[in-house]
This record gives structure tokens, C-alpha cells and sequence, in this order.
């Protein structure tokens, strides 16, 4: 998809050292459909392509929210995500290319990173977060799960009990807590969050990018491994997010009302 194209995401390249990927879907808090991650997608790859580039900066638009995962409303009234350049929805190809661009993803988290889009800041390399930003899952709430990265790779990166917590009370976490639990890598003032990741990109562009490279992609061998589990797991939620109960759980937040899931204990 052309850069001109973007409906749902801006994408910049900024002093000729790193691009800017901006989620800019404001109006339903930043979630994502089939095309914003299509869009997504062909961002990274331009971005993995520009030999300008040695990093990548992960944002979203305003203050309230960085992502709040998939587009609920439209998963409730359609039991999908929209339409796609293919016909597929390829969060999970999102997923690997965050990890497989060789170059350094900072996420820039700028509000509430929730579900979906917990999970993707989880993936990036490292992460800054406004004061204002908070963190949590939903999925068990809303009828999802991400048994893949989701889960395992952030078991590696707040420990297993911290995971658990996460995904089994569903609680939302500041980010000094997220800091705390080397969930963040830095908390800064809101009006800094973007030039603090600037910073850090210009570091990363100081260096040797074969060695980056190399970095890279020696700390994700060691969990190479999810992919496989990530496999299975997005086919199981596949069926699971259209079935009855996963609808109920969609159903629910966009009736505002809260979940009945007790007939399926
Ligand atoms: C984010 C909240 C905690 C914010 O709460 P609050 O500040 O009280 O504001 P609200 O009034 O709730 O929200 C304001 C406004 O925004 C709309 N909105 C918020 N989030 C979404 C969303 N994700 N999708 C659509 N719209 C959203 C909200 O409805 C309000 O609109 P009004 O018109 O003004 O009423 C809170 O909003 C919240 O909890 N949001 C939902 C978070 C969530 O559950 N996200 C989805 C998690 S599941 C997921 O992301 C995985 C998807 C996936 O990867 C997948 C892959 C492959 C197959 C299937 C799936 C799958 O379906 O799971």
C-alpha cells in the first residue's frame, strides 16, 4: 500500500534518521481494524526498506490513548475487523515484523495501552511512556486472548507471576508501576515522550547498524520459539473470538453493559 493511501496511520521520516508511525484513529481511542493494520504493515516494511531509517518510533495520535486493541465495536457489529488488501486480518504478521525489522521499535506510549495494543508495545525493542500512560489486558473481558507473545514474551519480560496478574485480574497499571515492574523503560512528562524517543533514536543511529542488526535479532532468538505457539494460538482464537462466548464479550462492551459468561463454566 502507498504511503498517500494511509487512511488510518501517518508515517514520517524524520532528519534522515528514523521513521515516526503514528496510529491515528483518535475517534475510536486508537484501536485497530483490518486496515490500520495492513497499513501498519506496509509502514515497517518502508521503514525496514529506507536506509535513512535506523529506528523505528511507535506512537499514536493525542493524549488518551496509544492503543486500545481491536476495534471492538466493529468485531461486535460484524464479528470481523473490516476489510483488508487481502481478505486476511494479519495481526500476527504484525507482530513478526515488529520483531523481525532490523532495526531498533521504540514505542512511544502516549495513554492507555490496553489489549491488542498492550501486546504491541510489549513486542517493541524498548519503550517510553507519558506519566499519563496506563497499561492492561482485556481479552478474558471482551472475548479474546493472545496465548502467543501476548502472554509468553511478556512472561519473559515481567516474570511470570506479574503475567499472570495481568492477564487473570485484568487490572490497569500506571506507569510508574509499569517502570517498576521493567515493563517501561523510562517514564517522562507527556510533552517530552516524543523527543525523548527522538533521543534515543538518534543514539541508535550513531552506531554500527550491522551490529544493531545483529543484537536484534540475537535477543529474539531465545524466544523465536513463541512464534510456533503464537501459530496455534491465533488459530484457536480465530474460532474463539466468533463463537458465542467470544461474542458475548464483544456484544457486551459495545452494549455497555457488563459480560455474562457463567453459562459457559
Ligand atoms: C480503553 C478503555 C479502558 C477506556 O475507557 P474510558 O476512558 O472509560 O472510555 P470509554 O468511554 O470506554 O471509551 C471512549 C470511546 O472509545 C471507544 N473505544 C474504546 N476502546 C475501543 C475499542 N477497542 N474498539 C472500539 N471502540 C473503542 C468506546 O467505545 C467509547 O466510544 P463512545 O462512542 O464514546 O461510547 C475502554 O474503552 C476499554 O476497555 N476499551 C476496550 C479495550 C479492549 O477490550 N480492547 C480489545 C482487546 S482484544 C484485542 O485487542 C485482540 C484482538 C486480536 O488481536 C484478534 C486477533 C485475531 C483474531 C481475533 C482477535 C480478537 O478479536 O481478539
Amino acid at each position: 500500500m502507498k504511503i498517500e493511501e494511509f487512511t488510518d496511520i501517518r508515517y514520517e521520516v524524520e532528519e534522515d534518521n528514523h521513521a515516526v508511525i503514528t496510529i491515528d484513529r483518535p475517534e475510536r481511542m486508537n484501536s485497530f481494524r483490518g486496515r490500520t493494520v495492513d497499513e501498519l504493515i506496509s509502514a515497517f516494511k518502508y521503514a525496514w526498506a529506507d536506509r535513512r531509517v535506523a529506528a523505528v518510533i511507535f506512537t499514536a495520535a493525542g493524549e488518551r490513548a496509544f492503543c486500545t486493541g481491536g476495534d471492538v465495536k466493529e468485531r461486535a457489529e460484524t464479528g470481523g475487523y473490516g476489510e483488508t488488501e487481502w481478505g486476511t486480518f494479519e495481526i500476527e504478521r504484525l507482530h513478526r515484523i515488529i520483531r523481525d525489522i532490523p532495526k531498533p521499535v521504540i514505542a512511544a506510549v502516549n495513554g492507555i495501552a490496553i489489549g491488542g495494543g498492550h501486546v504491541l508495545h510489549v513486542l517493541c525493542d524498548l519503550t517510553v511512556a507519558a506519566e499519563n500512560a496506563t497499561f492492561a489486558q482485556a481479552g478474558p473481558r471482551v472475548g479474546s486472548f493472545d496465548a502467543g507473545f501476548g502472554s509468553a514474551y511478556l512472561a519473559r519480560v515481567v516474570g511470570e507471576k506479574r503475567a499472570r496478574q495481568i492477564w487473570f485480574l485484568l487490572d490497569r497499571y500506571d506507569a510508574v508501576t509499569a517502570e517498576r515492574w521493567g515493563l517501561v523503560n523510562e517514564v517522562v512528562p507527556q510533552e517530552q515522550l516524543v523527543e525523548k524517543a527522538r533521543e534515543w533514536a538518534r543514539k541508535i543511529g550513531s552506531y554500527s547498524p550491522t551490529a544493531i542488526k545483529f543484537l536484534k535479532h540475537s535477543f529474539n532468538a531465545d524466544s523465536d520459539h513463541m512464534s510456533g505457539i503464537s501459530h496455534l494460538a491465533f488459530d484457536g482464537l480465530a474460532h474463539y473470538a466468533t463463537s458465542e462466548e467470544g461474542m458475548e464479550g464483544a456484544r457486551a462492551f459495545a452494549e455497555k453493559r457488563p459480560p455474562d459468561f457463567s453459562k459457559y463454566r
